[in-house]
């Protein structure tokens, strides 16, 4: 059945999806990657398609930006239709000098300052952490295709444009071994956790922290297909 935010009907979703952020980047790996890809959903823009890949029937739609909006689509998607196998395929900024624009990191962890996965876990910290199996299959995809990959934790913060105090803590998360921040990855650990899914968090680094480095926005939707591919790789393998 239709949610508030999802227009689209029982089966439409495949059991694995991939999501970007961004609906455009969604509709772009549809159109590129996907075979006799169909729009399945248009509520608010945010785009989703199902279709097939190397025979196996896949889904892809946007989550949006921060965490709140990532919980809804997920946990919708994931109670009302049934899907199993949630693989983010975002974007990042890396906090080290030794990640580098462009950078592929598979993120098997994320710290966060956003109190959700508090709230799921009455008030415990909550191990955040991807599906071991979909990031083994992500590093192996990598190395089948030649391609080099970061394999880490990353934060992920509530706030985009942070204020001077909470800049200053990047330092920090460099320091606990974290590769870069973005906004999402605890937000759908912690989903799939309380909903019975699998997931894993693949990111490009668009920005860097330290040298101010940064990808157009136009880049972002539409030159990501390196850790795409990887994506697709571990989605065929389901
Ligand atoms: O490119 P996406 O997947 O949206 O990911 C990153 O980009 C957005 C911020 O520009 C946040 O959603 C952040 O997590
Ligand atoms: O959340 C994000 C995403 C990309 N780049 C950043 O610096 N932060």
């Amino acid at each position: 059945m239709p949610t508030p935010h999802i227009s689209a009907a029982p089966g439409d979703f495949a059991e694995v999806i991939l999501m970007p952020g961004d609906p455009l980047r969604a509709r772009y790996i549809a159109q590129r990657f996907l075979q006799d890809a169909r729009e399945v959903t248009s509520v608010r823009n945010m785009f989703g398609y199902t279709g097939s890949y190397q025979g196996r029937r896949l889904s892809v739609m946007g989550h949006g930006m921060g965490i709140p909006s990532l919980s809804i689509y997920t946990t919708e998607l994931i109670r009302e239709y049934g899907v199993r196998v949630i693989l983010r395929v975002g974007s990042c900024g890396a906090l080290r000098q030794d990640v580098k624009l462009r950078d592929i990191i598979v993120a098997t962890a994320a710290g966060t300052d956003s109190n959700v996965n508090r709230m799921r876990l009455g008030g415990h910290d909550f191990p955040a952490v991807a599906d071991f199996m979909l990031a083994r299959q992500a590093v192996e995809a990598a190395e089948k295709r030649g391609r080099p990959v970061r394999v880490g934790s990353v934060f992920t913060s509530d706030l985009f444009y942070a204020p001077e105090g909470e800049v200053a803590k990047n330092a920090v998360y460099a320091r606990m071994g974290m590769l870069a921040v973005e906004m999402e990855v605890a937000g759908l650990y912690g989903v799939a956790a309380e909903f019975g899914a699998r997931a894993l968090g693949l990111l490009t680094v668009s920005d860097h922290i330290l040298t101010h480095e940064s990808l157009s926005a136009a880049d972002r939707q539409t030159t990501f297909d390196e850790m795409i591919e990887l994506a697709l790789d571990v989605a065929a393998a389901q």
